[in-house]
């Protein structure tokens, strides 16, 4: 079974999500993208409501894992961390889209279209979906340990 992604960012991020959902829907490893906007460029729905819909799906189970744009990548990692068991990060280097999996066990991964090329941003999103978490690892107790905070 291929992973559900749920796609989503605000106007600054538009561009790149769009892109990066086209390289989503044709790749193998993944069953089923969710899209849940913004729109267009002309849309002003602010990145808090689009990151936290896309995270309440992670969190509900209905996703395994959001990717989110916005100008930074910054707002929507705070807004998507705002929802119980949800772990975001913002990353724009390989070795952080690799720790964020295997380490923090993150599934949403933000990016600002305003600070990666699109071409690295590709990159990075084709390698954040053969990442896996290992709950086994010396990792899975620290990640147990946030969990445990959030009384889940
Ligand atoms: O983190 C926020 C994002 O970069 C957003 O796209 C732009 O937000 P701003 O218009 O408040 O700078």
């Amino acid at each position: 079974m291929g992973l559900r992604i749920v796609v989503g960012g605000d106007n600054a991020g538009f561009n790149y999500k769009e892109a990066l959902k086209q390289d989503l829907e044709k790749d193998e490893r993944v069953e089923e993208v969710t899209d849940v906007g913004v729109v267009g460029t002309d849309d002003g729905t602010y990145y808090p409501n689009v990151a936290i819909a896309a995270a309440e799906k992670v969190a509900a189970g209905e996703a395994d894992r959001a990717l989110l744009i916005c100008g930074t990548g910054l707002g929507v990692a705070i807004s998507a961390n705002k929802v119980k068991g949800v772990r975001a990060v913002t990353a724009h280097d390989i070795y952080s889209v690799q720790r964020s999996v295997l380490s923090n066990n993150a599934q949403v991964l933000c990016m600002g279209e305003r600070v990666v090329g699109l071409e690295l941003a590709r990159t990075l999103v084709k390698e954040w979906l053969g990442l896996e978490f290992d709950p086994t690892s010396s990792s899975g107790p620290k990640v147990d340990a946030i969990c445990a905070y959030e009384g889940i």
